[in-house]
């Protein structure tokens, strides 16, 4: 099931990107999640920054399985006006990479008058802010744990021809591929109510048991002998009585453990990881679209079909007289006789 939110701040997002290209940009940075960059990555972005060159930037690559990273910069790697680059925004040097990956990208910029001008966008906690902050080498942006932070426009000189336009993270009304909306609340993107905490840490067990197998056992000091046999919640539970989650009477919490699970994720603790493969991704998320414009199709046929019986209906009702009521969009009813 498509998961859907839309605050009002998301919105508003929406329209400042949509006016901040009006104006002009030669590039559009889309920070995403190293950890899930086909999650993390905005399926608007395409037509709100109207086929700009884009830069995905692969950020917290540092807490990414490497191998995984290659895979998905040669994905985005070839794609028209588009590339990519794996980054730790608390890095310097690194960040540098990114003001020479644009002028790459519009190399025809260089030597004219006007400064280069970069869109910087991303989902909530991706990284932005540390990113700017390492870039301009100040405080610029403030930054922390929780989704939300950065909520005003603003313009960053970098170099006097390379403007930096940052905008506050933005996530999209409906996430149709349901395991991205469980490595979006996984990695951090939504915050804590948008999911809940024990589901989402059940969903990562069962994501690290298949693609590394092992991580849990040795950072838990549970014996694989004993959790062959576990499901993804009772594993939960087991990694809860390691860590000392017991309720009064014995009983796990699970909410303590699923927090334990998730914080030691998000810290690196775990190992390097990265919840998803470019065609793994990409196969859910055209099924998801193609579910959806089925969905969609069906919704429009109920209505018009309602709208035809509707108006049948209607007829009966049409020859009494004395009712004078004309047709409404919300259909008046006729009534029995
Ligand atoms: N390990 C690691 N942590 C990072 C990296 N970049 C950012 N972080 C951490 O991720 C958290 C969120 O970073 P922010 O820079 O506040 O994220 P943001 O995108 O500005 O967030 P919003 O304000 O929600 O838009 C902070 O705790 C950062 O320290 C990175 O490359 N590696």
């Amino acid at each position: 099931m498509a998961i859907q939110w839309f605050p009002g701040h998301m919105h508003l997002t929406r329209q400042a990107i949509l006016a901040r290209v009006k104006d002009g940009i030669d590039v559009v940075i889309e920070l995403l999640d190293a950890r899930a960059p086909g999650s993390s990555a905005n399926p608007l972005i395409a037509s709100l920054t109207q086929g700009r060159a884009a830069l995905k930037v692969l950020n917290k690559q540092d807490l990414a399985d490497a191998a995984r990273t290659e895979a998905w910069l040669a994905h985005y790697n070839s794609q028209p006006d588009t590339r990519a680059i794996g980054l730790d925004a608390s890095m310097s040097a690194p960040a540098q990479r990114l003001i020479t990956a644009c002028r790459e990208l519009k190399p025809n910029r260089n030597g004219l008058d006007k400064p280069m001008r970069v869109l910087i966008c991303g989902i909530p906690n991706v990284g932005k802010s540390t990113l700017i902050n390492t870039l301009t080498g100040k405080r610029a942006a403030k930054t922390g744990d929780e989704p939300g932070i950065t909520k005003t426009e603003q313009r960053i000189a970098l170099a006097h021809d390379f403007y930096l336009y940052d905008t506050p993270g933005m996530l999209w009304p409906k996430i149709l591929v349901e395991q991205s909306g469980f490595h979006l609340a996984a990695t951090g993107a939504v915050g804590r109510n948008a999911i809940e905490e024990e589901v989402v840490a059940e969903v990562l067990i069962g994501r690290l048991r298949r693609d590394y197998p092992g991580a849990l056992e040795t950072r838990y000091k549970l014996q694989a002998g004993d959790t062959a046999a576990m499901n993804d919640a009772e594993m939960l539970a087991a990694i809860g009585r390691k860590r000392g989650a017991v309720l009064s009477g014995g009983r796990i919490n699970l909410q303590k453990a699923a927090e334990i699970v998730l914080h030691e994720f998000r810290a690196g603790l775990l190992g390097r990881i990265t919840l998803e493969l470019p065609e793994e991704h990409l196969a859910l998320t055209a099924a998801a679209e193609e579910a959806e414009a089925a969905l969609q199709a069906a919704r429009l046929e109920k209505k018009r079909s309602r709208r035809g019986r509707s108006s049948r209906d209607a007829q009966p009702d049409d020859e009494r007289e004395n009712d004078g009521d004309n047709e409404g969009e919300s259909g008046g009813d006729g009534g029995d006789a």
